[in-house]
């Protein structure tokens, strides 16, 4: 893209549809006078009043204890320098979307036209009824260490000058990677910082804790090196590192150099200076938006450098994003009354740590073309990766605990580790029972497509969950160097058993119990043993069939009705001569929502439609212990049709209350009135279900299919299925645009699922 359409289109994101990048959205309802009266007058004034006694209130009464503020006066925006508050808002409505998106905090940004010390800290002072924590931004150096400090002292919140101790963090990470890989340590760097401000500052005082040697530290501003006797455009902060040295320029400092810490402005170093560093240099050019250099330039200069940006667009983003989202969200929820030093390195660590393990599978599709594996080009998390709000927070959690500064101390680390990953994947809480029985219980699954990336992603968190033993189908090279080059942790053998797809035709029993099965079908012996080489849907079915495997995977690749008919001959339905369906949940803001059947029965009779209701009634309850609330749905609503279609539903919808008196169902109904009780009760007041359906049965599989399409595409509802009932032993077949966590969460579903048959085929 020319440099020129991508501006364009980064004006026209900022413009359109809206301007700007956030709104407010209120959490509760206001649909009625009684939710009007409840929010605000009358009933607001319980509220305040219980505050007023109580002000730790206001963390469970109000949105405080989730809100930060982003402060800024605009005197040190980015590397744009002083362009003034209004001007900065842009990055800091920004700050607030990454606050929002990679830690579920809310923000307001608060852009001050003021930039003296004492009135500035008077004004931020001043807010802190409002807030749980302060984030300062783009507040230039020397005022900003003293406006700082001065918060720190006045109010009990956190206070965490982000260009600060974010970029320092963040750095520091990148840091201690860079250097475990070209084998050198703090101790011996020789360090040239550029730039004596903010940032810079504060980078190189949280390296100097890490062991560099000050005597081995050049730091540069404007005025060229910082040096012992030099008086121009000093402060006592520059001071701190003004060294004994001959240097006075770039030039002369960044000879031998091992690392260099850009946090000044664009185009400070050049490839002539590169050249003239020691070996293996670690270039940190964070300035932003442009670096100090830019990468191709160094990388062309020294091809061994190992080089990093505050840039998205190039490998290594040495940006705060990584930290500042969530040790706001670790300081926040144990009541954190400051960010000390404790928590930030308990930081570093966590985010060093997770670039040495293997990437997720949202980070390998969001990077899709980028080679993740700890290493030059990747030193350090990417800021998509939606392990940091699961490592990071709980890390500055238990090291405020430790140090004595949460005054809401989190006993239960498990659960509260649960919950972090909540925010970034919505089924966890959800699927946590069958997590935890899975996990007790682990069932031999074996997974037809083996040697699919996304099976192998999916596959170490299977491992690592333990919520199944794996069997994997596949050639075991190609598995092997497929776990290499993803860069998982994952050891054949130990972490799960493969089955050599090659090596099918050999075990005659195999093909002979298909043959057995298939044969009256026109499948000749030969054509057996070609089916059980060639289709590994069929192997899986076989495995399960013959007691090798307790239930299977299949469907990444492929399409589900193909994978089904492979799999029907061989693996029994439950009851003889008994349909099978499918089920599917897909998890909305306001709760599950369980869809049948939009995968198996085309253009389901009445019968058909109550076995699917049965199912689906056995699935919701026995899987998710969740009371249903089946709607059978229809164009008709209550009778307003007397097609074959409307008395279809309506006559299965009686004949299961009948049927199943205890369950709560109705039907025929619309969707809208399955969903909107109050507007059902206008159309029909005596429905034998209460409150909103969390059941719906489709009257055919276009009009599941459609449902199920438009939801997904609609909503961010997660889906979790499709679940198949009615097999003698689980076999599932997955939609192909699964999600590694969907492969997951089938599995965690199909052990569960395994357990709870044998214990009821035992009593
Ligand atoms: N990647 C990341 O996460 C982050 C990157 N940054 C980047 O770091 C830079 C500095 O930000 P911050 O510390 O907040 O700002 P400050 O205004 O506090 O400090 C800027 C410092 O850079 C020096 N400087 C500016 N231009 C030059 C130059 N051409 N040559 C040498 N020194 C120079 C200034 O020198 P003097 O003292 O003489 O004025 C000052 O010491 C920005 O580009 C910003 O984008 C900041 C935070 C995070
Ligand atoms: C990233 C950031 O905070 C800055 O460049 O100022
Ligand atoms: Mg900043």
């Amino acid at each position: 893209m020319s440099d020129d359409s991508f501006k364009d289109s980064a004006l026209r994101y900022h413009a359109e549809p809206v301007p700007g990048k956030l709104a407010i959205r209120p959490t509760k309802p206001l649909a009625n006078n009684r939710d009007l009266s409840r929010a605000y007058s009358p009933g607001v004034a319980f509220a305040c009043e219980a505050i007023a006694e109580d002000p730790t209130e206001a963390a469970r009464l109000t949105a405080r204890g989730n809100l930060v503020a982003v402060v800024s006066n605009g005197t040190a925006v980015l590397g744009l320098g002083n362009i003034g508050p209004l001007a900065a808002k842009p990055v800091m409505e920004g700050k607030a979307v990454l606050f929002k998106k990679f830690a579920d905090l809310d923000v307001f940004d608060i852009e001050i036209n003021e930039t003296d010390v004492d009135k500035l800290v008077e004004i931020i002072a001043s807010l802190e009824p409002t807030f749980g924590g302060i984030n300062l931004e783009d507040i230039k150096a020397p005022e900003c260490f003293l406006v700082e400090r001065k918060l720190r002292d006045i109010m009990k919140i956190p206070v965490f000058h982000d260009d600060q101790h974010g970029t320092a963090i963040v750095a520091a990470a990148a840091v201690y990677n860079g250097l475990r890989i070209v084998n050198k340590s703090f101790e011996d760097i020789k360090l040239v910082a550029s730039g004596a401000g903010a940032a810079s500052i504060a980078c190189v005082e949280l390296l100097l804790t890490m062991g560099v040697k000050k005597e081995n530290v050049r730091m540069l501003d404007r005025n060229g090196v910082i040096y012992k006797g030099r008086t121009e455009g000093m402060n006592p902060w520059k001071e701190k590192f003004a060294v004994e040295t001959e240097d006075r320029t770039i030039r002369d400092a960044i000879v031998d150099a091992d690392l260099f810490l850009g946090l000044s402005g664009p185009g400070v170093l050049d490839a002539e200076m590169v050249k003239t560093m020691a070996r293996d240099p670690l270039i940190l050019a964070m300035s932003n938006p442009i670096p100090e250099i830019m990468p191709e330039l160094a990388r062309e200069a020294r091809p061994d450098a190992i080089l990093a940006t505050g840039r998205s667009d190039y490998p290594n983003q040495v940006n705060n994003v990584l930290c500042f989202p969530f040790i706001f969200r670790g300081a926040l929820d144990c009541g954190a009354t400051h960010i000390n030093d404790e928590m930030k390195r308990a930081c570093v660590r966590a985010i060093a740590d997770l670039a040495t393990r293997e990437i997720s599978e949202t980070v390998a599709k969001a990077y899709i073309d980028e080679d993740l594996k700890f290493g030059r080009e990747y030193l350090i998390p990417k800021p998509f990766d939606p392990r940091l709000i699961e490592e990071v927070p709980l890390a500055v959690v238990k090291a405020a605990m430790e140090s004595g500064v949460a005054t809401r101390p989190i006993e239960d680390l498990d659960a509260y580790r649960n919950k972090l990953s909540a925010y970034v994947n919505s089924s966890r809480l959800f699927m946590q029972p069958n997590i935890d029985l899975a996990k007790k219980h682990p069932a031999r699954i074996v997974y037809a497509e083996g040697e699919n990336d996304d099976v192998l992603l999916a596959m170490q968190a299977v491992v690592d969950e333990g919520v199944a033993k794996p069997i994997l189908i596949g050639r075991p090279q190609v598995i092997a160097e497929k776990i290499e080059r993803i860069g998982l942790r994952l050891e054949p053998g130990r972490d799960f058993k493969v089955f050599n797809s090659e090596e099918a035709d050999v075990h005659k029993r195999y093909w002979q119990f298909y043959h057995e099965h298939v044969g009256r079908s026109g499948v000749s012996v030969e054509a057996a043993k070609n089916a059980v080489h060639t289709n590994t849907t069929v192997l899986a079915a076989l495995m399960v069939a013959l007691g090798e495997a307790d239930g299977m995977v299949c469907g990444k690749v492929g399409r589900f009705d193909s994978h089904l008919r492979d799999i029907r001959p061989i693996i029994r339905s439950t009851k003889p001569g008994a349909r099978l369906s499918s089920i599917c949940v897909l998890l909305m803001d306001d709760g599950p929502l369980f869809l049948a059947d939009p995968f198996v029965n085309v253009d389901p009779t009445e019968n058909e439609i109550i076995e699917i209701a049965k199912d689906a009634v056995k699935f919701v309850q026995q899987s998710f212990d969740i009371e249903p609330v089946v709607a059978l749905l229809s164009h008709s609503n209550f009778g307003t049709y007397e097609d074959a279609s409307a008395l279809k539903m309506k006559s299965a919808a009686h004949r299961l209350r009948m049927e199943m008196p205890e369950v709560q169902i109705d039907g025929e109904m619309h969707s809208f009135s399955a969903l909107n009780p109050e507007l059902r009760a206008t159309v029909f007041e005596g429905a034998n279900i209460k409150g909103r359906a969390n059941v719906l049965i489709m009257p055919n599989m276009d009009a599941a299919s459609i449902a199920l399409g438009l939801l997904r595409s609609l909503t961010n509802a997660r889906l979790i299925g499709p679940f198949l009932n009615g097999l003698e032993k689980p076999a599932h077949i997955l939609i192909p645009s699964v999600s590694g966590r969907g492969i997951l969460n089938l599995t965690a579903l199909a052990s569960a699922d395994i357990y709870q048959r044998n214990q009821s085929s035992s009593v």
